[in-house]
């Protein structure tokens, strides 16, 4: 049951037990996150047919359990397989229950058709820097009162910095802050790419690319100034940045690019949801 689990005036309420169905690249960082944040490891019941060790050295299991009362189940598994798991798991849910999903383009519909007993429904997106503390964590629910949703944003805060979405632009948030981070990657790559054809050798290309967007990302989320204005503030007139971004800012070269690479991720997650209903 979800429980009091803090003292006075500040009491809250947290999940004291959770199902993890599918522990894979996303759920795995997920489970990391929560033990380095200090969930407690008797918290979880991890189920996955091939993963050898967990976090934390929490068992795994290859079956489901046959009964028990969970606050919360994380499915885990790739979208294909929620027809799957859905009818598996009937046993194991109730109106106590809150099913959170990271599968990318299922929608709070689908999930409740999927879980008609469960008291609630979360769609949750977050991406591999959980693991850090440090992803983005969308979320939108059905069924969660003002309490759970609390809970539940505390819950998710563990990972990094949860906010609330309309379900109306959750593909477009998984395209952003669940896929974003392959873009990212593309981009550190590209920049190591075009260095070594420059002349670096790869390993410095390598190290000067990470290291540099490592701190520039830190500084933007510090800074009081938007990252268009950080640019700017980078280039000094007549130099050498204000060159390079001549490149990039040509016929909006980057935002076109951009549009176009964020347009194509968000239409796949609607034609996904669109699968995952038939
Ligand atoms: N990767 C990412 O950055 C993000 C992923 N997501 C979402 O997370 C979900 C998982 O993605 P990801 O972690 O990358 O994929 P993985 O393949 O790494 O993880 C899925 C896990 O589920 C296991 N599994 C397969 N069938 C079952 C079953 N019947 N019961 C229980 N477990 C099962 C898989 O085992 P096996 O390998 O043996 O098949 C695997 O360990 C997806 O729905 C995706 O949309 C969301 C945000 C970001
Ligand atoms: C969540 C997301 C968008 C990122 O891994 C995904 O599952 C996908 O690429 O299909």
């Amino acid at each position: 049951m979800i429980s009091q689990a803090g003292m006075p005036s500040d009491c809250t309420m947290t999940y004291e037990s959770i199902l993890m169905v599918g522990c894979g690249n996303m759920a795995g960082a997920m489970l990391e996150g929560w033990l380095k944040g200090g969930v407690p490891a008797k918290t979880f019941t991890v189920m996955d047919p091939m993963r050898e060790e967990l976090p934390g050295g929490i068992p795994v299991q290859r079956e489901l359990p046959e009964e028990g009362q969970f606050d919360a189940i994380l499915l885990g598994v790739k979208p294909q397989m929620l027809a799957d798991v859905a009818p598996q798991l009937q046993k194991l849910v109730g109106p106590q229950t809150t099913i959170l999903s990271i599968l990318a383009g299922v929608q709070l519909d689908t999930l409740a058709k999927n879980f008609p007993d469960a008291g609630s429904v979360v769609r949750v997106m977050p991406n591999l820097a959980v693991s850090l503390g440090k992803a983005p964590v969308a979320l939108a629910e059905h069924g969660l009162d003002d309490a759970g949703r609390d809970t539940l944003h505390r819950f998710m805060a563990h990972l990094g910095t949860p906010s609330w979405v309309g379900e109306d632009k959750f593909d477009l948030v998984t395209a952003l802050a669940g896929s974003g981070p392959g873009f990212v990657y593309r981009f550190i790559d590209a920049l190591k790419v075009a260095a070594v054809r420059l002349g670096l050798d790869e390993k410095q290309a390598t190290d000067l690319s990470i290291a540099m967007t490592e701190g520039a990302s830190a500084l933007a989320s510090q800074s009081e100034h938007d990252p268009g204005k950080l640019a700017d503030m980078v280039a000094s007139p007549g130099g050498v940045t204000r060159k390079g971004l001549d490149v990039l800012d040509e016929d909006q070269a980057m935002i076109q690019l951009m549009t176009k690479c964020l347009r194509a991720a968000r239409d796949r997650s609607v034609e996904m949801s669109r699968e995952a209903r038939d």
